[in-house]
């Protein structure tokens, strides 16, 4: 790069940074998201409650629910829904292992000593399901957070969806607007329910393992068109 212009490789290089960092990311979010809510419909009822009270005061003398779709204004007046999504993200980082760092200089991490150069892994999943840090861990609670400080922002070592520190993740205003505001608009217009007369215990929640935090099994869920 000179001063003034980037090369064509440095533009393709942002470009597929861009698509790699925030599609997959986003829509494997929202993905578990859904089955989480799926398998805990008394948390889709009471999210679809909190959605429909907000947006009801955003909708005056306008006839169809269409009209007005959730945005980000929205999702500051919806503290349940910023719990939910949360929640998704702890019990299911997107990437479990954030990017390895390298130590600069040698430094001591509670009993071990470790040499400068030392690549460290910080396995992000495991610390999110760490019973020394959080109640019933394993149990999708959204409630836990809604009388938490704990956010996003990487300084809180217990939780960290973004990563922490220089290389976080630089996407994470995007990112966070993608879901939460996909998510309510997607509760907002309609129920959901599995297919074939399953019930939600059916719904596998198994990983594929691999760099990102996927699905094993994509999630089927049948839409019905909400009339609010
Ligand atoms: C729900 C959405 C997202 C999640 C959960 C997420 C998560 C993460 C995580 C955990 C990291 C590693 C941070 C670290 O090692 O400390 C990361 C890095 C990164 N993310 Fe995101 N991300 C999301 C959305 C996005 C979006 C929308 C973009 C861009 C438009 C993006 C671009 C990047 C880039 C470029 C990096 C590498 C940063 C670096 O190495 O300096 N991400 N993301």
């Amino acid at each position: 790069m000179d001063e003034e212009h980037l090369t064509t490789t440095e533009i393709k290089g942002m470009i597929l940074d861009l698509f790699g960092g925030g599609v997959h990311t986003s829509s494997a979010t929202l993905e578990w998201a859904m089955a989480e809510l799926l398998r805990h419909p008394e948390c889709m009822r009471r999210l679809q409650t909190e959605v429909d009270t907000v947006m009801s005061q955003h909708c005056n003398g306008v006839n169809s629910v269409d009209d007005v779709l959730v945005d980000d204004d929205h999702i500051q007046q919806m503290p349940y829904l910023q719990s939910i999504v949360k929640e998704v993200m702890r019990l299911h980082p997107i990437l479990p292992l954030i990017f390895p760092r390298v130590a600069s200089t040698s430094f001591n991490l509670g009993k071990y000593q470790l040499p400068a150069g030392t690549n460290v892994l910080v396995n992000a999943w495991a610390i999110a399901r760490d019973p020394r840090y959080w109640d019933r861990p394993t149990e999708f609670w959204p409630e836990r957070f809604s009388k938490s400080d704990i956010d996003f922002s990487g300084q809180h070592y217990q939780y960290l969806p973004f990563g922490a520190g220089r290389r976080m993740c630089p996407g994470i205003r995007l990112g966070l607007s993608v879901v939460h505001v996909t998510l309510a608009n997607l509760v907002r217009h309609f129920d959901w329910g599995i297919p074939d007369g399953k019930s939600a215990k059916d719904i596998d929640m198994s990983c594929k393992g691999g760099i990102g935090n996927s699905r094993a099994v994509p999630l089927l869920a049948i839409p019905k068109r909400r009339i609010c």
